[in-house]
């Protein structure tokens, strides 16, 4: 078997970085650079000029992402450089058609691109008769998000279609070397080394992998544990940044500080700190829940204390969250158990049994039903409505990722303007 391919895709939309990038993924072993679609559309035919000049050794590949208009943006990408272009699979034959003339007439290879088709089998045999070189199996980012997977669209392909195929979307070591074993002779891998601190180490793990192709037996997940997983690997903040900044609780604080609970919502909706219905609903949670209260917000008396807290630690409850106030500051302090309150007072209401458990609450702010997922932290609380908890957790860790490397280049002596060129991105009006 021929080597395999390793393509680093620059999802980027700096040029300065994406150049660094390129040159640390090289280090670590990456055979071809994209100009992925973000930087293209970001900086022009300019990012295909510049790679081509900073790395005359390596195949310049411009993901065009071509809909339309193939002669000619074939053309553009040839013309600056690039050695392979891609266009979308989806394109009508005519696009695709005059598309292959152009990358004849220029000398450059063109990779059609399977993001959204229907049937790729038949497509893919489609592209091969009218002349198009590589296909790629690629599940875009955002179908990511929602849980589709790159290597299942490879391993249907396999054996069906002549051309060599590439494949792309979430990759990381292990399923880049799975994808050699399922037959792909180009993979290629954005996020998993782009967003790294360590560009040459991220791409130098790939090409291991990629070089030794295995199969390695994957325990099954479930979609709860998966968000459970998740949403603990990453911070408050990294959620409400994948929900476009929405979703946090306002006035609400960690009583312990350094703490952390990740869980669905058990709600509790009670009257002027009557303790009952709090205390009731720890024996309707499970273990893994978080018990999230509505007080009407009332701060003069609290329907929680460290009696309760201790209850629900025992249940298995990992964290309560009140709209109102709580007692037992100091006990609580002690037990280290994840309390979120927006006050404290010594008071405690009446268990008279007024309100209702597992209803849509509203609590600091935002809508609460039960089965909705919890993250808290010392930052504080956000609530992510439950439908949307694995995408929002798959898309808070590429945040956490994304930081990971702007870290590092604020570490190297940039700023943080400059990291995001922040001029250039302002909204113009
Ligand atoms: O074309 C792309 C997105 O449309 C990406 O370049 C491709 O999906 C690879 O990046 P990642 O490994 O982060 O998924």
């Amino acid at each position: 078997m021929a080597t395999p391919t390793l393509q680093v895709a620059l999802d980027l939309l700096e040029l300065d970085r994406a150049v660094e990038i390129a040159d640390e993924a090289v280090r670590g072993g990456a055979d071809w650079i994209e100009v992925g679609t973000p930087l293209i559309k970001s900086e022009g035919m300019q990012a295909v000029r510049t790679l081509r000049e900073r790395f005359p050794g390596h195949e310049i590949v411009a993901d065009m992402k071509i809909a339309d208009t193939g002669a000619v943006e074939v053309e553009m990408a040839a013309k600056s450089g690039a050695g392979v272009v891609c266009i979308l699979a989806d394109a009508d034959d005519a696009v695709i058609v005059e598309a292959v003339r152009s990358a004849r007439k220029y000398g450059v290879r063109l990779m059609a691109d399977l993001i959204n088709v229907a049937d790729p089998v038949s497509r893919s045999r489609e592209l091969a008769a009218l002349g198009v070189d590589y296909i790629n199996a690629h599940v875009g980012i955002d179908q990511q998000m929602i849980g589709r997977s790159s290597l299942d669209l490879l391993r249907r392909l396999a054996g069906e279609v002549g051309t060599p195929v590439a494949v792309a979307g979430g990759l990381d070591a292990e399923t880049a070397s799975e994808a050699v074993a399922a037959g792909a002779s180009i993979v290629i891998v954005g996020g998993n080394i782009v967003k790294a601190a360590d560009v040459t180490g991220a791409a130098r793990r790939v090409r291991e992998a990629i070089d030794q192709p295995e199969i390695r037996p994957r325990e099954e997940e479930s979609q709860d544990a998966a968000i459970r997983r998740l949403f603990e690997a990453v911070s408050a903040l990294n959620v409400t940044d994948a929900m476009h900044r929405k979703g946090a609780m306002a006035g609400v604080v960690s009583i312990c500080g350094r703490v952390k609970a990740v869980g669905r919502a058990v709600t509790v909706r009670t009257l002027a700190g009557d303790w009952a219905k709090p205390v009731e609903a720890i024996d309707v949670a499970g273990p893994g829940d978080v018990l999230v209260v509505r007080n009407e917000g009332r701060t003069d008396v609290a329907p929680w204390g460290e009696l309760a807290t201790h209850s629900a630690e025992n249940r298995g409850v990992v964290g309560i969250v009140i709209d109102g106030a709580v007692r037992d500051v100091d006990d609580i302090r002690e037990m280290k158990f994840p309390v979120f309150a927006t006050a404290t007072v010594p008071n405690a209401g009446e268990p008279k049994g007024l309100g209702e458990i597992n209803t849509e609450v509203a609590c600091c702010g935002q809508e609460v039903r039960p089965g909705d997922w919890i993250v808290a932290d010392e930052s504080g609380v956000v609530v992510v409505p439950r439908e949307r908890a694995y995408e929002v957790a798959r898309r808070a860790m590429e945040v956490k990722k994304n930081e990971e490397r702007i870290r590092e280049e604020i570490r190297r002596g940039r700023t943080l303007s400059e990291v995001s060129e922040l001029l250039k991105w302002e909204k113009r009006h």
